[in-house]
């Protein structure tokens, strides 16, 4: 028998505030690779653009306003459960506290902090190249 593996498209947010602090979230402990820290952000539903999802997603989850956001990295990573394509853009310009909508754990987080945090895989080129990118 042929077993499906699921596939989901993810817009996911690399928020940077003017302190060069990241916003995080944890994963609550149930969910597909639970327990980890993440961008926040969410599957792209069918009817919308990875930018829509990205706005819908932010203020879902984290009670950001993102005003403009730009691309930054396009991540297909195959968990053996799951594969997922992680559609990833960079937001400096937004508004609004963060909060965690669903009573998940937010932290901002210095650039010098991240590489503490517990990540799922595919998140590895990401923090890389926030790193390079942003120099610390
Ligand atoms: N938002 C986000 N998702 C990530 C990151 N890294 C990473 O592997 N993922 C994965 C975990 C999930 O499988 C998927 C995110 O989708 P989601 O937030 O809608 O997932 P979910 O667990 O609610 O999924 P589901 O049960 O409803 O299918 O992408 C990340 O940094 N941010
Ligand atoms: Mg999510």
């Amino acid at each position: 028998m042929t077993k499906l593996t699921k596939r989901v498209h993810v817009a996911v947010g690399v928020i940077l505030n003017n302190n060069k602090q990241i916003l995080l979230a944890k994963r609550h402990g149930h969910l597909h690779q639970g327990g980890k820290w993440e961008f926040p952000g969410g599957k792209v539903e069918s009817d919308e653009t990875v930018t829509q999802a990205l706005i819908r997603e932010l203020k879902e989850e984290v009670n950001i306003t993102v005003n403009s956001s730009a691309p930054f990295m396009d991540i297909s990573h195959n968990y053996p459960d799951k594969h997922v394509r992680l559609d990833i853009h960079l937001v400096t310009d937004f508004s609004g506290e963060a909060k965690g909508m669903e009573q998940q754990q937010i932290e901002w987080v210095s650039l010098q902090q991240l590489a503490d945090y517990d990540f799922p895989e595919a998140n590895k080129p990401i923090l890389n190249r926030i790193l390079a990118e942003f120099e610390i």
